[in-house]
């Protein structure tokens, strides 16, 4: 049985650890089998092949939820590059638990979701399910609560353009940074683009969606880890994109337009400016986790 769980684009903007949604590409593939014992084969971009690996994290959290000592033998096609701001270690850990889920004949979202977050959280040192949640969904997610877990899902359909340079930037680094209080005024500033965002998302307007890519609570502590972040968004904008920003922690940059292709292809360029490769994925939101 194999499962293939794709990249995630956290934050959206204003949604700091609230708004996520699932794309199309890069992607990991998780075939997997009941076994006597522990075991993980990775292909592709390197993890750990033991049990750091956060997919027998999170497969082992489901079965210890539901008191089952199930063990799977794994071969881990990773195509998400860890450390890259579109959830890798989200999609691992999804497609663990979907395994575990698979197995043992669970078919409760919460429980597979909460298994998956417990893999996030290893990764990162955080709870934060705004990789997992789309992941699964592929929707664009809203996170209301987490105790209880609810959810709030936007069905999308446009294409992006994700732009994943060269360095690497751990999740667990990029939150340590971040202040624990933020001034009022930035406070205010997020809860109108966000609330603005949804609106137009619901009425798929993507000029305004785009322009309401901004961020008050992360991105500006954030820029000290990514000198480039504004030189990359100017010529995004000039090459005609509605909005640009960065995904999840990043340094993965998202950018929603018309030619969305000629706006990867200027974004790679302004990096390859500055000596930095860059992977380019055109893609469309809206994907979930597919079974093959
Ligand atoms: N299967 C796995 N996939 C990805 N990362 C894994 C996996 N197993 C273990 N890890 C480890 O988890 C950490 C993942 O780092 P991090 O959370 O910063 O990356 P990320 O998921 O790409 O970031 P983001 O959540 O911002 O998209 C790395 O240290 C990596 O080696
Ligand atoms: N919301 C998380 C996503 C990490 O990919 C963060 O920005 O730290």
């Amino acid at each position: 049985m194999k499962v293939r769980v794709h990249a995630t684009i956290a934050n959206f903007g204003p949604g700091f650890d609230v708004f996520g949604v699932g794309v199309g590409k890069p992607y990991d593939e998780l075939s997997f089998k009941e076994s006597d014992e522990w075991m993980v084969r990775v292909k592709g971009y390197q993890v750990p092949e033991n049990s750091n690996n956060i997919a027998i994290v999170s497969a082992k959290a489901l079965a210890a939820m539901v008191g089952e000592e199930t063990a799977l033998e794994m071969k881990l096609t990773k195509g998400i590059r860890p450390k890259s701001g579109i959830g890798s270690s989200g999609a691992s850990s999804l497609a663990g638990a979907l395994a575990m889920a698979k197995v043992l004949g669970v078919e409760d979202d919460e429980m597979i979701l909460r298994a998956a977050m417990e893999g996030e959280r290893v990764a990162s040192g955080s709870v934060h399910g705004d990789n997992v949640i789309p992941a699964y969904y592929g929707d664009f997610t809203i996170i209301e609560s987490y105790e209880p877990l609810k959810i709030w899902r936007i069905p999308v359909n446009f294409e992006v353009v994700v732009v994943l340079p060269a360095i690497e930037i751990p999740t667990s680094e990029a939150r340590k940074i971040l202040p624990s209080k933020i001034p009022r005024k930035d406070a205010i500033r997020n809860l109108a683009l966000a609330a603005s965002l949804i609106l137009a998302l619901k009425e798929n307007d993507l000029q305004t969606v785009g322009r309401l890519l901004d961020d008050r609570i992360a991105l500006p502590y954030r820029k000290q880890l990514m000198q480039w972040y504004e030189t990359v968004r100017e010529a995004a904008l000039e090459a005609g994109a509605y909005g640009f920003s960065v995904s999840g922690s990043g340094p993965a940059v998202f950018a929603i337009g018309e030619d969305v292709a000629q706006i990867g292809k200027v974004i790679a360029e302004t990096f390859s400016g500055m000596d930095i490769k860059a992977d380019v994925y055109v893609t469309k939101v809206g994907r979930g986790a597919i079974w093959f």
